[in-house]
């Protein structure tokens, strides 16, 4: 199996998709590999246009131009296919909350065409994979919010499908929650093998995920696993704290040769091997140094280098100031 997604045997391929909603161009001509078992996060934003590709995906939006497809089917030509090869959880709840969570379903497998026989053990098999078994009889209006969300995971996984789309899955849930939605979408890709491509603004979700394509203003600025991120980005940020941050900032782009940035009482610059090079600043610097923290690169740092600002900026502002961490200054 490729590792990067590529070859005959894609689960997920899109090649130049776009859409745009009049004048909102939400999707600009994105490539996308994803291979058949890879756990993939779209990392982006609010309004980056990941739900828009996954609704392109999902044959639920009709792209503008590109084309894309789904375990060889194409999604607007061969939608009934492509749609019997993939689940859906989106962001909004559409249980009904005055059924059992054993009859929404029950309900589902019947409208979606689960052969009546077999209806039952797949219902049993659903829930168990979600953990919400001894939950069955309880009105689905009575489960916690990280219930739901797995008893709509349950509902996607229903008529089997090889590829499962989950868009903000722990979206508004308390972190115990969302562990729990966590632990059971590893298992289904790690023990079923289904293909999972999901949507997510959390950095730390985006660290679970075997491949990430950091999304934003509708267009993928870089792939690869969380680690290739990081690691490209290949320098530490060390943030120091001094009784005065402006001599300080003075002496270290002066003695240093570095380009650090103030804000408040904390002055930041990034370098290669930020542990090995803090005692030149204790040796070479005369301003008085109240801490030090050195930082290892976060995804927040790869989104800063490939978009100039951090994840939760809204978009019009750059960080002003911000040293860009790839292809900036400093050493
Ligand atoms: N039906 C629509 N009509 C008009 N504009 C739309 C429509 N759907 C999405 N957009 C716009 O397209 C852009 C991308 O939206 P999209 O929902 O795909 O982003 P997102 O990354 O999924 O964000 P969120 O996490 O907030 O859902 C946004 O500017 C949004 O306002």
């Amino acid at each position: 199996m490729a590792t990067d997604g590529s070859g005959p045997e894609a689960m997920v391929r899109a090649r130049g998709l776009a859409k745009s909603f009049g004048e909102v161009e939400a999707v600009k001509g994105v490539d996308l590999e994803v291979a058949p078992g890879e756990l993939f996060g779209l990392l982006g934003p609010n309004g980056a246009g990941k739900s828009t590709l996954i609704g392109m995906l999902s044959t639920l939006i009709t792209p503008t131009s590109g084309t894309g497809s789904i375990a060889g089917f194409d999604i607007v030509r061969e939608r009934p296919d492509v749609r019997r090869s993939i689940g859906l959880v989106f962001q909004e709840q559409t249980l009904d909350r005055y059924l059992t969570g054993w009859y929404n379903l029950k309900f589902h497998a019947e409208i979606y065409g689960v052969p009546s026989e077999e209806v039952d053990g797949r219902v049993t098999r659903a829930l168990r994979d979600v953990g919400l078994w001894e939950e069955r009889e309880r009105l689905a209006g009575t489960y916690s919010g990280g219930m739901r969300r797995r008893l709509e995971i349950a509902r996607g996984l229903l008529h089997r499908p090889r590829l499962l789309f989950l868009d903000e899955p722990t979206a508004g849930l308390d972190p115990r929650s969302r562990e729990a939605i966590w632990d059971r979408v590893r298992e289904l890709n790690e023990s079923e093998g289904i293909t999972v491509l999901m949507t997510t603004h959390y950095l730390e979700e985006a660290e679970n995920c075997g491949r990430i394509a950091v999304i934003d203003g509708g267009e993928i600025v870089t792939v690869g696993s969380p680690a290739e991120l990081k690691a490209q980005i290949g320098r530490d940020r060390v943030e120091i704290v001094a009784r005065d941050p402006e001599a300080l900032r003075e002496e270290l782009s002066t003695r240093l040769g570095l380009a650090p940035v103030v804000e408040g009482d904390t002055v930041w610059f990034t370098v290669a091997g930020g542990r090995r090079f803090v005692p030149r600043v204790f040796s070479e610097v005369d301003a008085e140094i109240t801490s030090v923290q050195v930082r290892s690169p976060s995804l927040d740092d790869v989104f800063l280098a490939h978009t100039g600002r951090g994840i939760d900026s809204p978009a019009q502002e750059g960080r002003g100031g911000a040293e860009p961490l790839v292809g900036g200054p400093g050493r």
